[in-house]
């Protein structure tokens, strides 16, 4: 694959965590709608490599997809609340610009933030919560229909068809990652569904790292860690991407204190410390939920 690749997103939550674990090894050309301040760079990234703008502005995204090999498509509204305003406008529209973009200046490689909310419906009454627990076997797979539970859900399962159309109509390699719960050094607190489907900061990173390095077609994958607790498989994943996850919820106790030394991300370990200098630079554990639209009310 040729550099640069062309990250959107990048100072959201899962953009960081993957710059912090991944941006010294590659060329990055950074795009988000708010500047990103020295803190959010990696070492050697230009100004000219920022870019800030609307994922919606077909020209500027035009200009920063020129000569990139890869693009990791992160931005737009997260939340699951979301109106339909603004996931028709952030995440349908603006992934539709983007896609298109990249398809036409001929990008080889182009991952998708999917999420877990594009298969929500899944989990029933019936299902749940024991769909959430060590013991039980249901799983999905991402061969499965999308199911979404909310609009928000809709807007992602709206990405991964634009992923199936482009990959088919121009060959651009597409993967979509069903992303889980992403949180830092230990996974969401007292929170089954969020234990079943924890995505680690360095997880997340080696994840987008073999989606960058991989060889695939269309794919969608589940990215979550290698969670005990878990109705998403991995294979895909492991079998496509090459993806070896590094944690598991159950290292954790369910209030999120790891259970011993063990190769926790608390504990640094197999995949290295982050990219970024200096600890000053980084944030609070917990990092704050979406900085740029209302949070979600059941996360406050
Ligand atoms: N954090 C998580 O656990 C999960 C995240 N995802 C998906 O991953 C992606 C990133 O999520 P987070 O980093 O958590 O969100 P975030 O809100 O922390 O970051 C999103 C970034 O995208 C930028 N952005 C939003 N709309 C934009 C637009 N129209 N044009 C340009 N930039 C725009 C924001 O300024 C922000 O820096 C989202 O697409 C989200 O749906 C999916 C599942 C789980
Ligand atoms: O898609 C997303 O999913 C995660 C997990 O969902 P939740 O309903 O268990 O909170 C969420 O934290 C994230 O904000 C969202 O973008």
């Amino acid at each position: 694959m040729d550099e640069p690749v062309l990250l959107t997103g990048a100072g959201g939550r899962v953009g960081q965590a993957i710059l912090r674990g991944i941006g010294g090894d590659y060329q990055w050309r950074l795009l988000d709608r708010e500047p990103l301040p020295a803190a959010k760079v990696p070492a050697g990234v230009t100004d000219a490599d920022r870019y800030v703008a609307d994922i919606t502005d077909e020209r500027a995204v035009r200009e920063a997809v020129a000569d990139v090999g890869a693009v990791i498509h992160l931005a737009g509204d997260p939340r699951k609340t979301a109106p339909w305003d603004s996931v028709l406008r952030n995440n349908i529209d603006g992934t539709q610009v983007v896609m298109r973009a990249a398809a036409e200046a001929g990008v080889e490689k182009f991952a998708f933030a999917s999420s877990n909310h594009a298969v929500g419906g899944y989990e029933t009454e019936e299902r749940t919560p024991d769909l959430y627990r060590p013991d039980d076997d249901y799983r999905l797979d991402g061969s499965e229909l999308p199911r979404p539970g909310n609009l928000y859900g809709v807007s992602k399962a709206a990405g991964e068809s634009l992923g199936r159309f482009y990959h088919d109509e121009f060959g651009m390699s597409v993967v979509c990652v069903r992303i889980g719960n992403l949180t830092r050094d230990h996974p969401p607190r007292e929170y089954e569904r969020g234990q079943a489907m924890w995505l680690s900061h360095r997880d997340c990173a080696h994840l987008f790292d073999r989606c960058l390095r991989a060889d695939y077609g269309y794919e969608v994958v589940y990215g979550i860690s290698d969670n005990d607790r878990r109705y998403y498989s991995i294979e895909r994943a492991r079998e496509a991407l090459g993806y070896d996850p590094a944690d598991n919820s159950a290292d954790y106790t369910f209030e999120g204190k790891p259970k011993s030394d063990r190769d926790t991300e608390t504990n640094g370990g197999r995949y290295g410390e982050d990219s970024f200098a200096s600890d000053a630079d980084r944030p609070a554990p917990e990092s704050p939920a979406e900085p740029n639209f209302p949070a979600d009310p059941d996360d406050a």
